[in-house]
């Protein structure tokens, strides 16, 4: 090879790391498998070792992790949070059982510390003395690059596994001092990766590709509030001094018994084994646990138990040589495409659903594997009756990652219907989007997601209209077979024996309590409760029943802002598309979906229903201010005593509007304490900047 190829090689390499690591790190939308990204930069590492003369302090195989983001104030680690090495397989593992070993003296005993690899992102908590007794939580960081963190304590304060204080007698059972730093994992659940899915998919927005990835976006989000609903969860696995970082006891194993006696949630995987052949025992008995966790994880880490030990083997420039993570073979496998089935949700999206030959990957058989949407099966140029790559990676369902036979004779092209395939009205794809959708509100297979939808909280309350009501309501018994990820997708289109009781929303209204009475554990007392609150639910505000409608792109807010814009129903179904992009904040993509929605026959009939059934459907009268209105915010720093929610709350309740970026359209820039790049930009832009008290001046003049 000439040395000008290596050197574009490298080149290549590095770029196209750092491409799928801002994608990974900053941007959460990894394009790239774990497996695939891992890959390429031992291709890199591989290069960098037989050109040593090659590697430079910035290279991919250097560095930890991505770029602290903006919006949050950065702040320096004590110590800096590393990588690890990784064992891919047996040996590596035992080879680095003799490079430990190599690196203490000969007659010294190894002990090692096995833990599950949680699949999250790593955090930093600092707890430190409190004027009371006992110790508070004073700041959570995230890893960053690495030296310095992104301050999301106000996020981290959500999470409920992680104690806010942390009492003088739990301090002393535990044998600690007042000030702490403790290092962990924060995941999130596989039920709540699932849930926030779903609701982004509600929400038109893409879903997260793992539960890696949607932790390390919630973290990150600007609001505590939203982060608080998707119930993250925290493992502690280091413990550290507060100054300087260093080890606080003696061990790793007395550390996880001491983090357990604060207070924090330990893993109870663990074992301290004396041997690497007590390492492979434990890998062999955990590596089978891995779906039946409820979270992800993708190996084990192997610590040297003694801090002794550790300090005298050091780091490298990126990991310690004290740990390493055995990484889990990526749970793929090969077999045959029978056939593509079409699912389609409540927002009428239509998901094709690949139907395989089972597969036993990782521990499940695999039947099914989604393929996302029509421009996926381009992409892997699939047909029925191709042998596909099948992945569990860090994902919850398995997806099609690609094509492994050249196509034998007989395959059959995936065509993708061009009508929905529970009611067969039109499937419509807007411009720019990769997902064709049902349109037609009153499809039987939306219909029971949106009757669920319907009368959850926060959109048409209606107590007692939960899942198992509105499949009895539809004559419907639960496909209650297996229980895997997979096989739930399969109970998501359950059969219907009985006769319906509800066709459309407007059914609900006409419900009688002979009906109800009818149905399984439905007694004289529940039948009329639930009709109560039906009928109470006639008076909802507008907003709330075009949130019910499930309208896309329609979430709270937008509902909001066109409730209060038409004031009535009537109106905003006969307003034309400029008419609704006349309304503040909406853009000509929210109106068209609006409209398009308003021009289906089968909804402007059933609004029609609703409003003869007696449904109200006026908008809330407006109590807050408005002089705000029409001004645009962006938050930036730590302000003094404001929080950036009360803040928020603040400004949009006097009309205006907060955005989490600086252009040519903001009107201030609220500027606080270390206040990073939006400041700049502000500045650049001539956006004017006012500080805490300049805020509550134009607050106050919004009072006037
Ligand atoms: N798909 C992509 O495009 C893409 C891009 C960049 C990185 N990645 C992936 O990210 C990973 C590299 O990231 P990394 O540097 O965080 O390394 P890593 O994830 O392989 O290992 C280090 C991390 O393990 C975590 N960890 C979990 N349990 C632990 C425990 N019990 N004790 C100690 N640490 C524990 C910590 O968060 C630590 O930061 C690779 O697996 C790579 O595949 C993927
Ligand atoms: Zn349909």
């Amino acid at each position: 090879m000439s040395k000008g190829s290596v050197e574009e090689q490298v080149k290549e390499l590095r770029e196209q790391l750092e491409h799928h690591e801002h994608l990974y790190y900053v941007m959460d939308t990894p394009e790239l498998t774990d497996g695939q990204y891992d890959s390429l930069m031992n291709r890199l590492k591989a290069l960098e070792a037989e050109h040593p003369e090659m590697v430079t302090s910035d290279s991919p195989t250097q560095r930890v992790g991505g770029k602290p983001a903006d919006g949050f104030q950065k702040v320096k680690h004590s110590r800096p949070m590393l990588s690890l090495d990784n064992a891919y397989n047996e040996e590596d593992l035992r080879a680095w059982d003799v490079r430990v070993r190599g690196g203490l003296p000969g007659t010294e005993a190894v002990a090692y510390t096995c833990e599950l690899k949680l699949d999250g992102l790593s955090l930093a908590l600092h707890y430190r003395g409190a004027s009371h007794d006992g110790s508070q939580l004073e700041r959570g960081l995230t890893r960053g690059d690495g030296t310095t963190g992104e301050d999301v304590t106000s996020n981290v304060r959500t999470i409920r596994s992680i104690p806010l204080t942390i009492s003088a007698a739990k301090l002393k059972a535990a044998g600690l001092p007042m000030e702490f730093e403790v290092r962990g994992e924060c995941v999130m659940p596989h039920a709540a990766f699932l849930k926030m899915n779903e609701e982004f998919e509600a929400a038109g927005l893409a879903a997260k590709a793992n539960p890696r990835n949607a932790a390390a976006g919630t973290i990150r989000t600007l609001e505590p509030n939203i982060v608080a609903q998707r119930r993250l969860d925290f493992y502690a696995y280091f413990l550290l001094q507060a100054e300087g970082g260093e080890m606080l006891l003696g061990s790793q194993s007395e550390a996880l018994t001491a983090l357990g006696k604060a207070g924090m949630r330990v893993n109870p995987q663990v074992a301290t084994v004396d041997s690497i052949d007590g390492v492979w025992e434990f890998i062999q008995r955990c590596e089978p646990l891995r779906d039946s966790l409820g979270y992800e994880i993708d190996g084990i880490v192997i610590k040297v138990d003694k801090a002794a030990q550790q300090r005298r083997l050091g780091f490298t420039g990126k990991a310690p040589r004290w740990a390493i993570a055995y990484k889990f073979a990526a749970r793929a496998g090969v077999t045959k495409l029978e056939g593509v089935a079409f699912q389609v949700g409540r927002t009428g999206k239509v998901t094709p659903v690949a139907q395989l030959s089972p597969v036993f990957i990782g521990g499940t058989t695999v039947k099914r594997a989604t393929l996302h949407n029509p421009d996926e099966i381009v992409r892997l140029g699939v047909r029925i009756g191709d042998f596909v790559s099948v992945e569990r990676g860090g994902d919850v369902i398995p997806k099609i990652t690609g094509v492994v036979l050249e196509k034998p004779r007989g395959t059959q092209e995936i065509v993708f219907p061009e009508c929905c395939p529970a009611c067969g009205s039109a499937l419509v794809k807007e411009e720019g989007e990769v997902d064709w959708r049902c349109v037609n509100a009153s499809c039987p297979a939306r219909l029971r997601e949106e009757l669920i939808h319907f009368g959850a909280r926060g959109v048409m309350n209606i107590e007692g209209l939960g899942d198992a009501m509105v499949g009895q309501l539809l004559g419907q018994v639960e496909d209650a077979v297996d229980e895997t990820d997979i096989e739930k997708e399969e109970a998501a289109a359950p059969v219907t024996v009985r006769e319906p009781l509800v066709r459309s929303i407007a059914d609900l209204y006409r419900l009688t309590k002979e009906q109800l009475v009818g149905l399984e554990r439905v007694g004289d007392k529940s039948a009329q409760a639930l009709l109560d609150e039906i009928a109470k639910s006639k008076k909802a505000p507008l907003s709330r029943v075009l949130l019910g409608l499930g309208i896309r792109h329609v979430g709270q807010r937008t509902a909001e802002l066109l409730a209060s814009h038409f004031g009535a129903i009537e109106p905003l179904m006969g307003a034309t598309q400029d008419e609704l992009v006349q309304v503040n904040e909406i853009g000509p993509i929210v109106a068209a979906t609006v409209h398009d929605f308003f021009a289906q026959e089968q909804n402007q009939a059933l609004v029609k229903e609703l409003l003869e059934i007696g449904l109200e459907m006026k908008a809330e009268k407006r109590v807050t201010t408005t002089v705000l209105e029409g001004l645009t915010f962006v938050l930036t720093g730590t302000l003094p005593t404001l929080t950036r929610e009360i803040a928020k709350e603040k400004i949009e309740a006097a009309g205006g509007r907060v955005s989490g970026s600086v252009s040519k359209k903001t009107d201030y820039v609220v500027a606080g304490e270390d206040a990073g790049s939006k400041l700049e930009k502000a500045e650049s832009l001539g956006v004017k900047v006012v500080d805490e008290a300049g805020l509550l001046e134009l607050l106050e003049g919004a009072k006037e």
